[in-house]
């Protein structure tokens, strides 16, 4: 055991810190399944644009930066000239600079001129706000204007502030219904800087999509035409990404001249357990111990270490496991050194925090991805990722915290038992070799784009010629949709907004009420539930985590939105079962593969939360089940699904009592494989397999988008089948279990509780859906071309998905017109229980809580 006061060695290198970790275990039984070395990068300097103020230039060489780097004098260029841009090059690679330059240059030639500063978390907001105060002339007055700001503080913002720093949500709430007290601002913008923006993706972004072009169009009818400046260190294909985002073209500067100091990088795989989990299927080591292990040998190797986990609490319990292992140790000195960050701290516990570890005081730090974005807060010795942070971009913004001038750091990746972890730690071309993933919005969803028009119809009333930036035909057609329903007047100056008040648009929701969490005793609010999640995660009877203190519902109230809870810590958990049926509403596009089809089209989804489960903690046993009534909910989504005829079921040689289960696994194992290739996280897609659907007349499965109207991601997975059913096949194929576990085919969200599932059986439909995609040479648009890693490749696939897609939305739009303004959805009765000649529908859903995300407001 090491003394309290023994010296922490100094200044390991990634590789040596490696070996340390690793220290004691053989190749054989080493968690290590590859390492990765990123080489170093040299700086490449440019001279400064000769617009730069020369006070600007002073104080910024005041503050270290002698000289730009490349990428940064070429975005400010563009900008300057006058050029939508984005910024797609590091983390850490002085992006704000690309368009502070431009914009603080704008301000101090025109006295007059404002910058609106767009940013996706509260923390980059203020670490942005502190970095302008540092550099702008006094005259400029930087000032937040979001949620925290007070009212009394609101006016004095808009009156005076030249530089802004605000979100989407306050544009569209705050600044956008309120344009005409805000018109003196708005017909001075010159910039708009949107960082972060591959933040916005799925229907958030769709929506924030529409607020941008809302404002462009406030903007030009003020008579300000602001340039945007976009900023993000992980976008796939981003002058498209960008260009779609905003509405109009965008030019991407991507060649990096930032410096780069080298990393280890190590794919990490705790091993099996002699535990076992549902239907006895063998259970890794969590991700979080082995975290919380690393964590400490790091620390106790002296290296500064953050260590990036999936929910607020496990960035406790991390921070805690870690600290009673260094104890355990006889280390309590370092044990002190080690903490956890998270948001729903105060702010001024997180400056703390991010100012000791900057300082080096705290060694430690277990976070979510509250820390993630943006912070100035590098030069650390190693990252720990304990789980996949749902998609390559954010992976590599965590791995992009370390980094020291001067000696290489370690990153570890350490997977979570989950498909696409499992897919990820065995397969490194996947993570080292492959752009990041395509960025997916789809500013043509009906669900985002009628509601989105009546904003903008709310505020000023839309003409002709504007429709264009709202998707042209795809957006009139909404707009005569609108007429119909009676939500729009068409008037010969254009269309008006016909309904009380002003439209009430959730740009962060799928429009669900969302769930107040209320301590009865003392009618405390403890928080808010997503309304989508609220009967899978707060029933009447559901164990709630809030903050790492348990809470057992006492009574979920539907009506009032309402769940009351008392403290409790029972030694079990609770489990929801629920039913989906699933049925076709049109078809957008149809494949034919020989004995296979692939389709994608709209679907109604309609979903009941039955009953409960509690099983006991640590080892899921099932301890008792308990009814529920609760009312069934529906949605109106995009889905893609592959229907299989007699003769491909034969070729995969699964017998009737088999398919079901085969056709499961295999559904299971894809939705857990889609994130790979779709900025989507599997909780953001739902599920459905059966033997026999109703509306195919054929064997079925079904991976449906989880958003009313669907957020681009199925019609995605359409675009590039072959490669997300090739890696969803390896996954399955090379997982070691014998029959099926929670890294290959097992959901954490089954409705049905993971049975039937075949695993056997899944890789054998699997086989025969890809032999018939290679016999009909079929490939992903250009992405299984040679250069089936280019991002441009990624891109060109998506905008072939996209041109379907607005297609099938037309349809989609013309049919809802038809069945009337408010989506008719089929109900369909639930099939009888499991039998081999009339197997169930097995389902994934995405009704069930998701991991959390720290990131928003
Ligand atoms: N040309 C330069 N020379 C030296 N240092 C620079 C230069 N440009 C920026 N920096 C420094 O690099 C650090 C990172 O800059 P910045 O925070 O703008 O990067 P970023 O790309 O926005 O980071 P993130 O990916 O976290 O959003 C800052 O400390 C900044 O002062």
């Amino acid at each position: 055991m090491t003394s309290a006061a023994a010296p922490l060695p100094r200044d390991l290198p990634g590789d040596e810190l490696l070996a340390a970790l690793l220290a004691g275990t053989t190749d054989d039984d080493s968690p290590v399944t590859h390492v990765h070395r990123l080489p170093v990068r040299a700086a490449a300097h440019d001279g400064w644009p000769t617009w730069t103020p020369p006070d600007l230039r002073a104080r910024l060489t005041a503050r270290g930066v002698r000289e730009p780097w490349a990428h940064q004098v070429a975005a400010a260029e563009l900008a300057h000239a006058g050029q939508h841009v984005v910024v797609a090059t590091g983390t850490a690679s002085g992006k704000s600079l690309a368009y502070q330059l431009p914009a603080l240059a704008a301000l101090a030639a025109d006295p007059r001129a404002c910058v609106l500063y767009l940013a996706p978390t509260k923390a980059l907001a203020r670490d942005q706000l502190a970095a302008v105060a540092g550099l702008a002339p006094p005259g400029v007055r930087p000032a937040a204007y979001d949620g925290d700001t007070p009212q009394e503080e609101r006016d004095w913002v808009r009156r005076h502030a030249r530089w802004i720093v605000t979100n989407p949500d306050m544009v569209h709430r705050g600044i956008l219904p309120a344009h005409q007290r805000w018109s003196s601002t708005l017909r001075r913008v010159a910039y708009v800087v949107v960082d972060e923006c591959h933040a916005y993706r799925g229907v958030f972004g769709s929506h924030v999509g529409h607020v941008l072009r809302r404002l462009q169009r406030i903007c030009r009818r003020y008579g300000a035409d602001p340039v945007f400046v976009l900023a993000s260190a992980t976008v796939a294909d981003p002058a498209l990404a960008a260009s779609r985002l905003v509405g109009a073209p965008v030019t991407a500067v991507t060649e990096d001249g930032s410096p780069r100091p080298g990393a280890t990088f190590a794919l990490w795989e705790p091993p099996l357990t002699e535990r076992t989990g549902e239907h006895g299927a063998p259970l890794r080591r969590s991700a979080a111990a082995d975290a919380a292990g690393l964590l400490a040998d790091l620390v106790q190797q002296g290296a500064r270490t953050l260590a990036f986990v999936r929910s607020r609490r496990s960035a406790e319990s991390v921070a805690d496991q870690a600290r009673r292992i260094l104890v355990d140790r006889g280390r309590g000195d370092l044990a002190r050194r080690v903490d956890s960050y998270r948001g729903g701290y105060l702010p001024e516990e997180r400056r703390e925090l991010e100012r000791s570890l900057s300082a080096g005081e705290l060694l430690g730090v277990a976070t979510t991805n509250a820390l993630e974005l943006g912070i100035d807060i590098a030069g650390l010795d190693a990252v720990l990722l304990a789980g996949y942070p749902g998609t390559l971009a954010s992976l590599w913004q965590q791995a992009g915290r370390a980094g020291r001038a001067q000696r290489e750091s370690l990153v570890v990746f350490v997977a979570r038992d989950d498909p696409l972890d499992h897919y990820l730690a065995h397969h490194p071309q996947a993570v080292f070799g492959r752009a990041v993933e395509a960025t997916v919005t789809d500013p043509g969803n009906p669900y985002v784009l009628g509601p989105q028009l009546c904003c903008a119809a709310a505020e000023l009333p839309l003409t002709d010629d504007e429709l264009e930036l709202f998707g042209g035909p795809v957006a009139r057609a909404a707009l005569d949709e609108l007429v119909a329903a009676g939500q729009l007047r068409r008037r010969p100056t254009g269309w008006y907004w016909a309904g009380r008040g002003r439209p009430d648009v959730d740009i962060r929701g799928s429009g669900a009420e969302p769930v107040s969490i209320v301590e009865g005793s003392t009618g405390r609010l403890l928080g808010t539930v997503d309304g989508d999640a609220a009967h899978s995660a707060v029933h009447t009877g559901a164990l709630y985590v809030h903050r790492g203190e348990t809470y057992v519902v006492d009574e979920l109230d539907v009506e009032d939105a309402c769940a009351a809870v008392h403290p409790e810590s029972p030694e079990w958990t609770t489990v929801a079962r629920d039913v989906t049926d699933l049925s076709i509403v049109d078809v957008a596009t149809t494949r034919r593969l020989g004995t296979v089809t692939a389709h994608t089209g709209t679907v109604d989804v309609t979903n009941q939360v039955v009953a409960y489960q509690r099983r006991r903690l640590g080892t899921g046993e099932v301890l008792a089940e308990f009814p529920l009534d609760l009312p069934a909910r529906q949605l109106r989504t995009r889905a893609v699904w592959l229907t299989l005829d007699e003769r491909a079921i034969q070729r995969a040689e699964v017998d009737d009592r088999e398919l079901p289960g085969a056709l499961h696994a295999a559904e299971h194992a894809a939705i857990g494989i889609l994130p790979l290739l779709a900025t989507c996280d599997r909780w953001d897609l739902g599920g459905v397999s059966t033997a026999l659907h109703p509306d195919t007349g054929a064997a079925t499965i079904v991976v449906y988008d989880g958003h009313p109207g669907g957020a681009g991601f199925a019609e995605r997975g359409h675009a590039v089948l072959r490669r997300w059913l090739t890696a969803t096949r390896a996954t399955v194929a090379t997982c070691e279990c014998e029959s099926g576990c929670p890294s290959c085919v097992q959901s954490p969200k089954c409705g049905n509780g993971n049975d039937p599932l075949d695993k056997a059986g899944a890789v054998r439909v699997l086989d025969v859906v890809l032999d018939e995609l290679a016999a009909a040479g079929d490939v992903d648009g250009p992405a299984d071309t040679p250069e089936d890693d280019d991002p441009r490749g990624l891109g060109g696939a998506f905008a072939q998905a996209r041109a379907g897609t607005s297609a099938a939305h037309s349809r989609a739009l013309r049919r809802r017109a038809q069945l009337g303004a408010a989506p008719a959805v089929r109900a369909v009765r639930r099939r009888p229980q499991p039998d081999a000649a009339d197997p169930p529908a097995a389902e994934d859903d995405p009704f069930a809580e998701p991991p959390e995300d720290d990131l928003v407001f």
